[in-house]
């Protein structure tokens, strides 16, 4: 059974046990005015038997007067005594008569009426016949005698009486001590049950009140848990965008650029900064920041973060807490949490963030959901890195790394495409080396190779960023100059030329050197596609061959038609 149904069951027993106990004085009275009563109408009995044998005396004495003076106001008090005595004996047989006085009343009836009867003779006597004929009468001693019979049966009845009164009085005291017992017991009941009554409210009380705690606090729980949940949600729905948008990536710039946009909506509250790893200079760059708060270094050491040595996340929280030598003074109390970015064991980044939320209440779930973001972030960082990688492999030259001929045809018809909707220059300065066979027949492979390998550098070095260096197969290159005229191009190829030329490569022990032939055409001149325009610079290339090698040469009739670039 339930506890308030319980509690209601026992108020329903209180108020029953309350109620039947609130009847017991109400009983106990009512049997004490039925004892009083009684005693009342005792009493006025005794009384009335009393004034009975009283006025007879009275009437007697009335009597005795007269028949000595024979003077008629000595008969006051024997007109004042008959004149009540039927009133009397009417109520005595009336009032409250109890069935075993009527016959004792009857004979008192009868003396009474015979005694005043006689009172009366004697009376009359005098007056008709003198005082010697009443004297005579009385001294016959029928008067006293039947006085003494009436004395006899009201003194038999008053004994009775007398005996019913102390009976009643004792039945009255009893019943007014059940009473006053009665009342105070069924106070005390009733104050034992009130008790029962406000112990069992209290602990009810006690009892909502604590269900009503248990109750707000699962109401609280579920509240931070559907919040949490939500905030999830929203993390998971930023990450799966972000994810996706790094799935899109083409170069590791791209890729800090959308992570870099991305942070500040995933971890709001935040300050941080990731950093991705450079292989070549064994450090870890910054690539993106966010948050108000910016106190990182540019690079980051290895060693001078606690995640980095021990290959998993690392809290900083709290005045006594380790922190990475690349937190810095600014920020020191404030939590910092660091995550490495680790894919198949290899570190490719780490991710610090800083900020008051990942000390709070949620700090806890803060830090699990960022460790899972770096791990995301780590996995599609690696997957950038493996796809530009291939990417490149696609298009570059294993040996000399530089372009391959796809990309040059890809890469020139776009800059065709541009120049031409600018109205702008594109050069192409086509390179051959001179008697390569013979390099590769005098120092081996190895050696032409190696020869190879120092031409590709040369020709990077002597072009802008902007320029495309090609190698079309075997010992042929190309160069895109974009933007740039024929004259131009004539000075670049003529630098590399020289460039070239200088080159003494070390090779199994033997110094290499070569030199190389050059063919230079422009657009428009020269050609307005790429196969025109390749055809061009390979016939001024021919020509530089067949005009001795090592030299450059212009493809012919372009100088009408040169740009101004
Ligand atoms: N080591 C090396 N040799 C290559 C490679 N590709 C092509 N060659 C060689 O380059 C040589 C090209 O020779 P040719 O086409 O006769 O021209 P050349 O000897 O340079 O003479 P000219 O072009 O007329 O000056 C061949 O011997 C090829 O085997 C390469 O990747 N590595």
């Amino acid at each position: 059974m339930k506890f308030e149904t319980k509690l209601k069951a026992a108020a329903a027993v209180v108020i029953l046990v309350m109620s039947t106990v609130a009847l017991i004085p109400l009983l106990v009275n009512r049997h004490v005015a039925e004892t009083m009563s009684d005693l009342k109408a005792a009493a006025r009995r005794e009384h009335l038997y009393q004034s009975l044998i009283s006025m007879l005396r009275d009437a007697e004495t009335g009597q005795r007067g007269f028949i000595v003076t024979g003077k008629e106001e000595f008969l006051q008090p024997y007109y004042a005594g008959t004149s009540m005595i039927p009133a009397v004996l009417l109520e005595l047989k009336t009032e409250n008569a109890n069935p075993q006085e009527w016959g004792t009343l009857k004979n008192i009836e009868e003396v009474t009426n015979a005694k005043l009867a006689s009172l009366s003779d004697t009376i009359s006597l005098r007056r008709d016949s003198g005082f010697e004929k009443a004297a005579q009468v009385i001294a016959g001693g029928k008067g006293r005698s039947q006085m003494d019979l009436l004395r006899s049966l009201i003194g038999e009845e008053l004994s009775d009486y007398t005996q019913r009164r102390n009976e009643l009085r004792e039945k009255l005291i009893i019943t007014s001590n059940i009473a006053a017992y009665a009342g105070v017991a069924a106070t005390l009941i009733n104050v034992v049950f009130l008790l029962g009554v406000l112990f069992a409210a209290q602990r009810a009380l006690l009892h909502r009140h604590r269900a009503e705690e248990r109750a707000n606090s699962v109401s609280d729980e579920l509240r931070r848990a559907a919040a949490l949940a939500s905030l999830r949600n929203a993390h998971l729905q930023k990450s799966a965008e972000l994810l996706h948008s790094l799935e899109l990536a083409e170069t590791m710039e791209e890729t800090s650029d959308i992570i870099g946009a991305y942070l500040p909506a995933l971890l709001p509250a935040l300050s941080g900064s990731l950093y991705l790893y450079n292989n070549s200079r064994n450090v870890l760059e910054r690539s993106a920041r966010w948050g108000a708060c910016d106190d990182e270094p540019d690079v980051l050491a290895p060693l001078d973060c606690w995640a980095l040595r021990r290959g998993s996340e690392h809290l900083a929280a709290g005045p006594d807490a380790l922190g990475c030598r690349h937190a810095r003074a600014s920020s020191k109390g404030t939590p910092r949490l660091c995550v490495p970015l680790i894919t198949q064991g290899d570190v490719v980044g780490c991710l610090t963030v800083v900020g008051a939320a990942l000390g709070g209440d949620d700090g806890a779930e803060q830090g699990r959901w960022i460790v899972q973001l770096a791990e995301q972030l780590g996995l599609a960082l690696s997957n950038v890195r493996l796809r530009v990688s291939l990417r490149r492999q696609s298009i570059v030259d294993p040996l000399t790394q530089l372009y391959n001929r796809r990309y040059m045809d890809e890469v020139l018809k776009r800059e065709l495409l541009l120049a031409e909707r600018k109205g702008g220059a594109v050069t192409v300065v086509m390179i051959d080396l001179d008697h390569f066979k013979r390099v590769n027949d005098t120092y081996g492979h190895d050696g032409g190779d190696a020869l190879l390998v120092a031409v590709a550098a040369a020709l990077r070095e002597n072009v802008r960023a902007c320029d495309i260096a090609c190698r079309l197969g075997g010992e042929e290159m190309l160069i895109v100059l974009p933007e740039c005229n024929m004259a131009n191009g004539l000075v670049r190829a003529e630098a590399i030329r020289l460039a070239i030329a200088a080159l003494q490569v070390r090779s199994n022990g033997q110094m290499l050197t070569a030199t190389a032939s050059f063919g230079v055409a422009s657009y428009p001149g020269h050609g307005r596609t790429v196969e025109s325009l390749v055809h061009a610079a390979d016939l001024a290339l021919y020509e530089a061959k067949h005009g001795g090698r090592n030299c450059v040469m212009g493809a012919r009739g372009a100088e009408e038609a040169d740009g101004g670039a």
